[in-house]
């Protein structure tokens, strides 16, 4: 069994649609920590209540980001994690972080990569009047939003939506594709080689979508 270290920064509904897959028996992995750069995050309580252990690494506690980064490979490599997930992580992990775990630490984006990498993606994509947008799950390394593809999940913008009709609907996606992505890893179907994500030896190759 697969041991999975989520690291938050939020609200953790993502973290939630993990817990409630592994507590199910549908990903065949253990959350064995909840690690936060915020303690207020309410994906903290979210863990508390699932009997995970939680850990804050607050920015302001370390001389700089390397500092902080290197203190939470410590503990990723205390609790032998076998995938770091990223779900709503905002801060940008140092390149020595990234290369210490490399081809296993995933994120999830709010927007159809390559479009909208960084932040406010929904608010871009209908400020760009889009008819599609979506989600975007990958291989994390030094550049940011820029690992290889694993899933990506499109969504109508409709021209009567509000952002948070939007927010919604990426969401609902979100949580639908992160715990697949995450059993295929503990799965051993899902890894990085050379730099491109497979599944089962094929390369994801991302020029489809894998939901409409
Ligand atoms: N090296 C990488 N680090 C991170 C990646 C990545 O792909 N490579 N993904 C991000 C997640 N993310 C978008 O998906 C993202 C998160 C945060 C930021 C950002 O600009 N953060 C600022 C301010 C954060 C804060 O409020 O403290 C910062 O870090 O200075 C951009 C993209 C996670 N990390
Ligand atoms: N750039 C990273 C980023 O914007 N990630 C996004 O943060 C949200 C976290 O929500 P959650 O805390 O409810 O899971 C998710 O929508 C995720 O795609």
């Amino acid at each position: 069994m697969k041991n999975i270290v989520v690291m938050i920064s939020g609200n953790g509904s993502n973290l939630q649609a993990i817990i409630d897959a592994t507590t199910s028996g549908y990903i065949n992995g253990k959350i064995v920590a909840v690690i936060s750069n915020k303690a207020s995050a309410y994906g903290l309580e979210r863990a508390k209540k699932a009997n995970i252990p939680t850990f804050v690494f607050a920015r302001k506690q370390f001389s700089d980001n390397l500092a902080m980064d290197s203190a939470i490979a410590e503990k990723i490599e205390q609790l032998n994690a076998d995938l770091i997930v990223l779900a709503g992580y905002m801060k940008i992990l140092t390149p020595e972080f990234t290369q210490r775990f490399t081809g296993k630490i995933i994120n999830i984006h709010p927007s159809l990569l390559p479009k909208y990498a960084g932040l406010n993606t929904h608010q871009r994509a209908m400020d760009a009047g889009d008819t599609e947008h979506g989600m975007t799950i990958h291989f994390v390394n030094e550049e940011v939003d820029g690992g290889a593809i694993i899933l990506q999940s499109k969504v109508p913008i409709y021209p009567d939506d509000e952002l948070d009709d939007v927010i919604q609907r990426v969401y609902e996606q979100e949580h639908r594709c992160y715990p697949l992505v995450v059993e295929w890893f503990c799965s051993n179907r899902l890894y990085l080689k050379n730099g491109k994500a497979y599944l089962d030896e094929q390369q994801l190759a991302c020029q489809g979508y894998a939901f409409e």
